[in-house]
C-alpha cells in the first residue's frame, strides 16, 4: 500500500501529518509572515491562515447552512443542477478528478457560487460571470427551508456590494463569508485572499499591492464551492476516493474544513511510491494552497501541490474559495522570477 493512505478507526490519521506553516494575518511582524509563507510556498504550497478576521460563529453558521442544503432531497438539489456558467449543484460522482487512478467519480457533492454581474455589464457574457442559481422555498418532512434561503439572501444579495469602476458590481462569491463589522460591509473572504496575495507578492519580491490591481484580483474570477463528502471509506488501492488527486488550476484556494481528517497532500508527485501526508483540520483557520497559475507565474519556484481527499466513513464538509485573476490578466513569468540563468520556463 502506498504510504499515508489510510485512516484509523477513530478517524484520526494512522500515518504522517504534514506540519504546515501558520500565517497569522493579524501579526504586525510582516517580515516573519513573509518568511513563513515563502518557506511554505517553496516547500509544499500549503499553509494555514489564522486570525483572518472572520468569526468562528459566522463560519459555524455557514457550515450549518451548507449542511442544510446538502440535506435536501436529491430531487430538490437536482433542480439546481450546475449550468453552463458553472453555477449550482454537482451530484456525487459528477467530478472525476483523477481518472487514471479512480474507478469512478468522487464521492462528493458540491454547490458552486460565483461572481455575479448585472446583465448590462459588458463582462456579463464572459465565462464564470453571470447569475447564480438559488434554492426556492422547499418543504421537506414538514420543515420549511425558507430560513435557509433567507440566510443566503441576508448574507448576500441585499448586503454585498462592491464598487467597480463606478458601477455597482454585486459580488456573490463572498456571500457565505460576509459579515458586517462596524457597519461596514466587507467582502470578507476575498479580503482574506487579498491579504494573503499581498504577502505572496512580498515573498516574490514584488510590490505589496502587485496582485491588488484591477486586472488581477481587483475584479477576480472567484468561485465559492460548498462540498459534502459522503460517509464512505476510501480505498486508494482500489481507486476509491472522496476526491481524486489533483492540483487546483487557478491562483490560490482558501479552504475551510470541518473537524474531520481527509485532505492529503503529496509533495513529490514523481516519487515512487508516492508519499501522502494528511493536512490536519485547524479550527478557525483557512488552509491555503497555491494553484497551477501561480506556479507558472512564479517560474515554477512556488509549488502547486497534488492533493486528494480520503473518506474515513464519516461525513465531511468543506468550503473552497477558488481565486483567479480577472479575465483581462496577462499571466506571464513574473519579472522577479527570471534571470539570464533562470529564463522563463
Ligand atoms: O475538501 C477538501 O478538503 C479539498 C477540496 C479540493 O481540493 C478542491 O475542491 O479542489
Ligand atoms: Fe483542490
Amino acid at each position: 500500500m502506498e504510504n499515508g493512505s489510510s485512516l484509523d478507526a477513530s478517524g484520526g490519521p494512522e500515518h504522517s501529518v504534514s506540519l504546515l506553516n501558520c500565517i497569522d494575518l493579524s501579526s504586525p511582524d510582516i517580515h516573519n509572515s513573509v518568511s513563513l509563507l515563502k518557506q511554505a510556498c517553496l516547500d509544499s504550497g500549503f499553509f494555514y491562515v489564522i486570525n483572518h478576521g472572520i468569526s468562528q460563529e459566522f463560519m459555524d453558521e455557514v457550515f450549518n447552512q451548507s449542511k442544510r442544503f446538502f440535506d435536501l432531497p436529491v430531487s430538490e438539489k437536482m433542480k439546481l443542477l450546475r449550468n453552463k456558467k458553472h453555477r449550482g449543484y454537482t451530484p456525487v460522482f459528477d467530478e472525476h478528478l483523477d481518472p487514471a487512478n479512480q474507478i469512478h467519480g468522487d464521492f462528493k457533492e458540491g454547490y458552486y457560487i460565483g461572481v455575479e454581474v448585472p446583465e448590462n455589464d459588458p463582462d456579463w457574457h464572459k465565462p464564470f460571470y453571470g447569475p447564480n442559481v438559488w434554492p426556492t422555498a422547499v418543504y421537506c418532512n414538514g420543515t420549511c427551508f425558507m430560513n435557509f434561503i433567507n440566510l443566503f439572501e441576508l448574507l448576500s444579495v441585499s448586503k454585498i456590494f462592491c464598487l467597480d469602476g463606478g458601477k455597482l458590481w454585486r459580488n456573490i462569491t463572498a456571500r457565505h463569508y460576509a459579515e458586517e463589522i462596524d457597519g461596514r460591509v466587507l467582502l470578507v473572504t476575498h479580503e482574506v485572499a487579498k491579504a494573503v496575495a499581498r504577502i505572496v507578492a512580498l515573498a516574490l519580491n514584488l510590490e505589496i499591492d502587485y496582485f491588488d490591481r484591477q486586472e488581477m484580483l481587483g475584479k477576480p474570477i472567484a468561485t465559492l464551492r460548498l462540498l459534502h463528502y459522503e460517509g464512505r471509506i476510501s480505498d486508494p488501492v482500489k481507486g476509491i476516493f472522496g476526491a481524486g488527486a489533483h492540483s487546483d488550476f487557478g491562483f490560490i484556494t482558501l479552504l475551510a474544513t470541518d473537524d474531520n481528517y481527509g485532505l492529503q497532500i503529496c509533495k513529490d508527485k514523481d516519487a515512487k511510491p508516492q508519499q501522502w501526508e494528511f493536512v490536519a483540520p485547524l479550527k478557525g483557520a483557512f488552509i491555503v494552497n497555491l494553484a497551477d497559475m501561480l506556479e507558472r507565474w512564479s517560474n515554477c519556484t512556488f509549488r502547486s501541490t497534488l492533493h486528494r481527499v480520503l473518506g474515513n466513513g464519516q461525513e465531511r464538509y468543506s468550503i473552497a474559495y477558488f481565486v483567479d485573476p480577472s479575465h483581462d490578466c496577462l499571466v506571464e513569468c513574473l519579472p522577479t522570477c527570471q534571470s539570464q540563468e533562470n529564463p522563463p520556463k
